[in-house]
């Protein structure tokens, strides 16, 4: 495909997204019907449908219409691209622009300038007070690729090593000592050597960072309530080197969590109900996922106020069992992938005024535009244990 006959298929799923389609359906859909389209082409078509995603409202207003072609438009403006040199209308390109669409086009303010929704302005204002804009412009662009060094398989150094002689070059990332940013060969990482064998794993610089800060103690037991995926589990089990339980709602989120977790080395133990008392409980509750908005940024637009509200009193519920699930002195970890202060220091609040004896005990707000993905956690433990 030329890169002009990639822009018009990215513009054709927008179109989709726009109608009501989730991006992964309309992206597979295109996919089914494109058999001509190689690995290289399904690639780029994918991120200008994310690019657009995470400037909808933005590259709409700059293009000068709520379409897919608009939108394309407008992203080739932004980033300072002639779009005559694109839109030629040869081999499957969008059309040449018409004089209509040459005048249209404005620089928006607003929330629609930091992309954001409307209803939600007030709240990343009041979270994130005067780092609102540099917090709404990272989430503007795509986000960098991590990995998790596997420490019981091998050290940072080995796997950079390991990385390299599959082409993929990373450089060591300050926020964890097990993290790594990869600088070139990311596509080239789920293939590679290193990763079939567990030596890495994919995972954020911050959210290994939160795993980091968890007090794990030999010995502990120890229970992820919402594992998910895994990522935190597993990152858990390499710090323990013991067994992490996993829980989740969902069961069907944890499915290739033993298969992971023995690709790694790693001792976890799936509980459908668990039995307290835990030594460490830890909350990786569903949130928003603002801090993580570059990599799905779908979920920006997505959120609405009935939602959000809802989503507030999961996360309440959740932490009110995992408190009962905890010994006398257990620790109770409660994380987000969010920057908003209603699911994190908000939370945290309330549910100490719900349980009072709870105190915090450590807490950090990772923020996108400290290079990885905005992540919130509080450790917490009763005070009054007398
Ligand atoms: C942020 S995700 C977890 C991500 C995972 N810990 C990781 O690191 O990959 C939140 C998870 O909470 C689960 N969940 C939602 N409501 C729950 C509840 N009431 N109790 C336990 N888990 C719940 C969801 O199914 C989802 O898998």
């Amino acid at each position: 495909m030329t890169p002009g006959a990639r822009l018009q298929a990215a513009a054709e799923i927008l179109d989709r997204i726009a109608a009501g389609a989730a991006a992964e359906q309309a992206l597979l859909g295109w996919s089914r019907t494109s058999r001509f389209a190689g690995s290289k082409d399904r690639a780029a078509v994918r991120d200008h449908v994310f690019d657009a995603l995470r400037r909808w409202r933005s590259s709409a207003a700059v293009g000068g219409a709520e379409t897919g072609r608009a939108r394309i438009l407008g992203l080739l403006r932004q980033a300072g691209t002639d779009p005559d040199t694109l839109f030629d209308g040869a081999g499957h390109a969008p059309a040449p622009l018409t004089e209509a669409e040459r005048d249209a086009g404005a620089m928006p303010d607003g929330a629609a300038a930091l992309d954001l929704p409307d209803w939600l302005l007030p709240v990343l204002e009041t979270s994130l007070g005067p780092r609102l804009p540099e917090v709404a412009e990272a989430l503007r662009h795509r986000a960098p690729v991590f990995l998790r060094v596997n420490t019981m398989l091998g050290r940072r150094e080995a796997a950079q090593a390991a990385l390299a002689l599959d082409g993929i070059e990373t450089s060591p990332h300050p926020l964890a000592d097990t993290a790594l940013e990869v600088t070139s060969g990311a596509r080239r990482v789920a293939q590679s050597r290193a990763y079939a064998e567990g030596l890495v794993e994919l995972q954020d610089a911050a959210s290994q960072a939160v795993c980091a800060a968890l007090p794990l103690t030999p010995g502990a037991r120890v229970l992820d309530y919402c594992a998910g995926g895994g990522g935190k589990a597993l990152a858990m089990a390499a710090r323990l080197r013991g067994v992490i339980e996993a829980h989740d709602a969902d069961p069907r989120r944890m499915s290739d969590l033993p298969a992971r977790a023995d690709r790694a080395g790693a001792r976890l133990r799936v509980v459908s109900a668990p039995m307290g008392p835990y030594d460490l409980v830890l909350c990786d509750v569903p949130c928003s996922g603002s801090g993580a908005w570059r990599r799905s940024p779908e979920g920006k637009w997505r959120l609405t106020p009935e939602n959000f509200a809802q989503t507030l009193k999961t996360q309440a519920q959740i932490l009110d069992e995992a408190a009962d699930l905890l010994a006398p002195s257990g620790v109770l970890a409660y994380v987000t992938c969010s920057v908003l202060t209603p699911e994190n220091a908000d939370q945290v609040a309330a549910f100490q005024t719900r349980h009072p004896g709870w105190q915090v005990e450590d807490t950090r707000q990772f923020l996108p535009s400290d290079g990885a993905d905005g992540f919130y956690y509080a450790v917490m433990r009763r005070g009054d244990l007398g």
